[in-house]
């Protein structure tokens, strides 16, 4: 395996003090290789976004190390680009002036800014969109917005917060088939956060699923399926079924928690 383009190593995250202390993760360790798409999984509060807002450098690990590209994360940077469930556009923008705003920020030349936003709108089929404005626009177009958006910037790294998690099954499926179009394309490294295991399974060269409090990590499966990938063949099943036991086992043990009345989400 070539170098990591992100090490995650020994991180620990701990919310509030005393009676109100949260250990969210809890030695994690986690190399990733640049053009690796990695799923991660679990059930809710086991830390899947703690970790990828730690990656992303908008909310630092209490200890432990997180490096990309060899380099400290020592905040947010051009290199890691963020998509949420929520499209966070901006609404009193265009579909274009959203999808060129960072390059605007950036200085980048008209031109040149011109060109790549014609590029994405065609790429994600948003050209007829291009003057429409966010309210005016489905959610999967929305979400289409919200990654062109972050494309456009070229960060070698995609950190994906269940960015498909708003969507019906079918709107779902077809973004998840662009989305491993650009990755392949693009050659991006993915950390991409699910509740789905189908999703996982679907899009991940490699799944890796996260314990309930603390949120450690319990299984690192990779997913040697061919592409594109069937959700029916009996390959697929059996990792389901396989994955679905972990997930399951964590979803208990997050209900008996709730039951005791220790969780507090
Ligand atoms: N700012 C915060 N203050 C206190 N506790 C927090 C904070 N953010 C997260 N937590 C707690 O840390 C744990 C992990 O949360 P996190 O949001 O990372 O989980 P998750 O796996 O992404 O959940 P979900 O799938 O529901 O989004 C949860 O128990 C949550 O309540």
């Amino acid at each position: 395996m070539s170098a990591a383009q992100i090490h995650i190593a020994g991180v620990h995250k701990v919310f509030g003090q005393g009676a109100q202390q949260v250990v969210a993760l809890q030695g994690i360790d986690l190399s990733i290789a640049p053009g690796q798409f990695v799923c991660l999984l679990g059930p809710s509060g086991c830390g899947k976004s703690t970790l990828l807002n730690a990656v992303a450098g908008f909310a630092p690990p209490t200890s432990g190390r997180i490096s990309v590209a060899g380099q400290p994360v020592q905040g947010a940077g051009p290199d890691r680009g963020m998509v949420f469930q929520e499209y966070a556009l901006f609404p009193w923008m265009t579909v274009e002036d959203n999808i060129g705003f960072g390059l605007k920020i950036r200085h980048t030349p008209v031109a040149e800014r011109n060109v790549t936003v014609d590029r994405l709108l065609q790429m994600l089929g948003l050209s007829e969109f291009r003057l429409r404005y966010p309210k005016d626009l489905s959610g999967g177009m929305r979400q289409r917005v919200a990654i062109a958006r972050i494309l456009a910037l070229d960060s070698p790294i995609l950190l994906m917060d269940e960015p498909f998690g708003a969507l019906d099954a079918l709107t779902r499926r077809s973004l998840q088939d662009e989305l491993l179009q650009i990755q392949a394309q693009w050659q991006k490294t993915v950390l991409f956060v699910t509740h789905s295991i189908d999703e996982a399974i679907y899009l991940a060269d490699r799944v890796v699923v996260l314990t309930y409090r603390p949120g450690t990590i319990k299984l690192d499966l990779p997913i040697a399926l061919p592409r594109p990938r069937d959700s029916s063949s009996a390959g697929f099943n059996e990792l389901k079924r396989e994955l679905g036991a972990v997930v399951m086992q964590e979803q208990q043990r997050h209900q008996q928690a709730e039951q005791r009345g220790l969780a507090i989400d």
